[in-house]
C-alpha cells in the first residue's frame, strides 16, 4: 500500500433521519449538526460520546456508505473498511474459508493469498478453530478474526467498534501495536466507544460527540479533562434532574413536533460530498497548511461484511433510543451559525472557489448572523465569512431581509421551509418587509425569555422542539396545570400553537427540572415582580452573553464572580450572578 498523507476534512456536516413513533408520526432527528474538523491521516483518533451520540452516523459518512444532509467530506482512503462481525451467512463457513472469500474479493492475487491466510490465521490465534464453521466461534474469537483480516488488508481508513473491547487483553494490545504500524503507513484509524478508559493511552486524538454535536476534538488529555468535569458535573444532580436533563437533550435533536409534510421529510441535497483529488490538492495548496499530495477520493465499497445496512440500523436505532430514555448524555449547544464559519471558512474559501457547485453558492451570502458561542476544536480553519457559512449549509441565527427577497427564497437559501420560517418569526402571512430581521432557528430559551418580558396576555407560542414539559419548566408550572388550562388529555404540542399559561405562571428558569417545577407551583404571577435571583445554572443554548444580558449585569462581572477565564460554559454549570 502506498502512503497516505494529508487531512481528513469535515465542513458542516449534518444529517437527519426521518424517526417514526408507534403511534406513526414521522419526525426529523438531527442525529449529526454541524460537525466540522480536521484530521490529519496517520493518526488514531478515538471517537467518544454516550449511545446515539452520532458516532455511527458519522462512521457511516467517512466510510462513503451515507450521503450527509448538509456538508461536506474531504478525505482520501483508497481502502476503507470497518470491523464488523461475520455475518450468518458467513458464519457457514469456516475461519479460512471466509478469509480466502474476503480477501478474493479485495482483489488479492492467488499467488499471495496463501501467505495472507497463513498470516492472518497466526494473528488471529485461533488454532484448529481457525479451520472450523465460524458459527461455532464466541463473539471475541469472531473480533479475533475479523481484525485479523481487516488489519492485513493495510487499509488507509479503518473503523473499528466497541466489539474489540470484548478480547483477551494480549490480544487487545497486538492489535495496537499493528494499528501503530498502520499509521506509519498513513492509515486513518477511528475507534468508537463508550469505555474511553480502555482506549485512551493508545489514541492520538479525541472526538467526543454529544447529541451529534462536536463537543471537543483534540488532544487526549485536553478534551479528557472536559468530558470529565462535564459528567462529573452533570452526577452532582438528583437523579431526577439528571433524567429530565438527558431527556431534556433527546428530545431537542427533534427538529419538529409536529408530523411532517413530504417537503421536509425529504432530506436536503447535499451542498457537496466529496471533491475531487484536484479540488482538494488545490484547497491544500491555497491554504499552504501542508505540503500534503492526495490520493484517489473514491472510497471503495468495503467488502467485508454483507449484512443489509438498514437491518443494522434499525437494532442501532432502538438500542440508542432505548438508553438514552433511561439516561444518558446532555445537549450543550456551542457552536453557532457564524462562530462555525469562523472555524471553517479558510478552508472552504478554496473548496467554494474551485468547486463549480459551491462558487455558484458564494452569491447568495446571508447579511446578518449573531454568535452564540463557538467550541474549542484543536484543528480548525482561520477566519470567516457569512457567505462561505450558506454556501457550506451553516446556518446563522438571523437573516436580515433584502429588498426584493421573498420568504420562500429565503427558506432556499438556508434549506428551512417555510413553515419552520413562518412559525419562528411567527408570521402569519409570507408577507416580509426589507430590513426585517428574521429568525433562522427555533429556540425554547429565546423564545420563553421574550414571552415573559414582553407584558401582554399569559401565553406561549410553541416553536420547534419545544415540549410541554420544558415549556411547564421554564414557566414554574406543573405539566399538569398547563395541560388542564390548555385542556390537554397528553403532552402533544404542535409548532405555531399558542398555549395558555396558568396565573401561577412566572419569569421562565430554563434550567429547572419539571420536577422542580412540580412543587413550586406556587410563585408570584409573571406581571409581580421576580424575587432576586443569586445563581444561574447553565441551561442548552445559554452563552456568557445571553445570561449577562438576562440579568442585566456585565459580561466581565460574571466572569469575575465565576472566575471564568473563558466564555466557555457548562450544561448545568452553577454560576453565581454578581
Ligand atoms: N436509520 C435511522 N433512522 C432513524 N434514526 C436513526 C437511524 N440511525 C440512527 N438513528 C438515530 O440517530 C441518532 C444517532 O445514532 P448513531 O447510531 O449514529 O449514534 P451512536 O453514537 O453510534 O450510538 P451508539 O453508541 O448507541 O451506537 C440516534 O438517536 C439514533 O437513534
Amino acid at each position: 500500500m502506498s502512503g497516505v498523507r494529508g487531512k481528513w476534512k469535515l465542513i458542516g456536516i449534518s444529517h437527519q433521519y426521518e424517526t417514526v413513533s408507534k403511534k406513526g408520526q414521522k419526525r426529523e432527528l438531527l442525529a449529526l449538526d454541524r460537525v466540522s474538523l480536521t484530521q490529519s491521516y496517520g493518526e488514531i483518533v478515538g471517537l467518544i460520546g454516550g449511545e446515539g451520540a452520532g458516532k455511527t452516523t458519522l462512521a457511516h459518512i467517512l466510510l462513503d456508505r451515507l450521503t450527509p444532509t448538509e456538508g461536506l467530506v474531504t478525505g482520501s482512503a483508497d481502502r476503507a473498511c470497518w470491523l464488523r462481525l461475520p455475518n450468518r451467512r458467513s458464519e457457514e463457513r469456516t475461519g479460512e474459508g471466509y478469509v480466502t472469500h474476503q480477501l478474493t474479493k479485495w482483489g488479492i492475487s492467488r499467488k499471495k493469498l496463501p501467505q495472507m491466510v497463513e498470516k492472518i490465521a497466526e494473528f488471529a490465534e485461533l488454532g484448529e478453530l481457525f479451520f472450523q464453521r465460524i458459527r461455532s466461534y464466541s463473539k471475541a474469537e469472531k473480533v479475533q478474526l475479523e481484525i485479523s483480516l481487516l488489519l492485513h488488508l493495510a487499509p488507509t481508513l479503518i473503523y473499528i467498534d466497541d466489539s474489540l473491547l470484548t478480547v483477551k487483553e494480549d490480544f487487545y494490545i497486538k492489535v495496537f501495536l499493528f494499528l501503530e504500524k498502520l499509521k506509519e503507513l498513513g492509515s486513518s484509524i477511528w475507534i468508537e466507544t463508550n469505555h474511553v478508559k480502555r482506549i485512551e493511552g493508545y489514541c492520538d486524538k479525541l472526538l467526543w460527540l454529544e447529541f451529534g454535536q462536536v463537543k471537543y476534538h483534540g488532544s487526549v488529555t485536553d478534551v479528557l479533562t472536559h468530558y470529565y468535569e462535564y459528567y462529573f458535573q452533570i452526577q452532582r444532580r438528583p437523579f431526577e434532574q439528571q433524567q429530565s436533563f438527558w431527556q431534556k437533550g433527546y428530545r431537542g435533536q427533534y427538529l419538529s413536533q409536529e408530523p411532517v409534510s413530504k417537503e421536509i421529510i425529504e432530506p436536503r441535497r447535499p451542498v457537496l460530498k466529496l471533491v475531487s483529488s484536484a479540488e482538494q490538492e488545490d484547497m491544500e495548496k491555497a491554504q499552504s497548511r501542508d505540503a500534503s499530495t492526495t490520493e484517489t477520493l473514491a472510497m471503495e465499497e468495503p467488502v467485508i461484511e454483507e449484512q443489509e445496512q438498514s437491518e443494522d440500523r434499525l437494532a442501532d436505532l432502538s438500542r440508542a433510543q432505548k438508553n438514552r430514555l433511561v439516561m444518558k448524555q446532555a445537549n450543550l449547544k456551542l457552536l453557532s451559525g457564524v462562530a462555525l464559519a469562523c472555524l471553517l471558512v479558510g478552508g472552504a474559501f478554496f473548496a467554494l472557489k474551485h468547486s463549480p457547485i459551491m462558487a455558484g453558492k458564494q452569491q447568495t451570502a446571508p447579511t446578518t448572523s449573531s454568535v452564540t458561542n463557538s467550541q474549542p476544536n484543536s484543528d480548525t480553519f482561520p477566519t470567516s465569512s457569512s457567505s462561505a457559512a450558506t454556501a457550506l449549509g451553516v446556518v446563522p441565527e438571523t437573516h436580515q431581509v433584502q429588498r426584493g427577497e421573498t420568504l420562500s427564497q429565503i427558506g432556499d437559501r438556508y434549506g428551512i421551509s417555510l413553515r419552520k420560517l413562518r412559525s419562528w418569526n411567527q408570521l402569519e402571512t409570507d408577507q416580509i418587509s426589507e430590513g426585517q430581521v428574521l429568525k433562522l432557528r427555533a429556540s425554547v430559551e429565546t423564545s420563553i425569555t421574550t414571552a415573559i418580558a414582553t407584558p401582554g396576555p399569559l401565553t406561549y407560542q410553541v416553536k420547534g422542539g419545544d415540549t410541554l414539559l420544558d415549556i411547564a419548566a421554564a414557566y414554574g408550572v406543573s405539566l399538569d396545570a398547563l395541560q388542564a388550562v390548555n385542556q390537554l388529555s397528553d403532552e402533544r404540542i404542535y409548532t405555531g400553537a399558542t398555549l395558555r399559561l396558568p396565573d401561577t405562571a412566572k419569569a421562565p428558569t430554563t434550567n429547572q427540572s419539571s420536577e422542580e417545577s412540580k412543587e413550586s407551583t406556587v410563585a408570584p404571577t409573571p406581571t409581580s415582580t421576580p424575587e432576586p435571583v443569586t445563581q444561574h445554572i447553565v441551561a442548552k443554548g445559554d452563552t456568557l452573553y445571553a445570561i449577562a444580558k438576562t440579568y442585566g449585569v456585565e459580561v466581565m462581572d460574571l466572569q469575575k464572580a465565576n472566575h471564568l477565564q473563558t466564555e466557555q460554559l457548562y450544561l448545568g454549570q452553577e454560576l453565581i450572578l454578581p
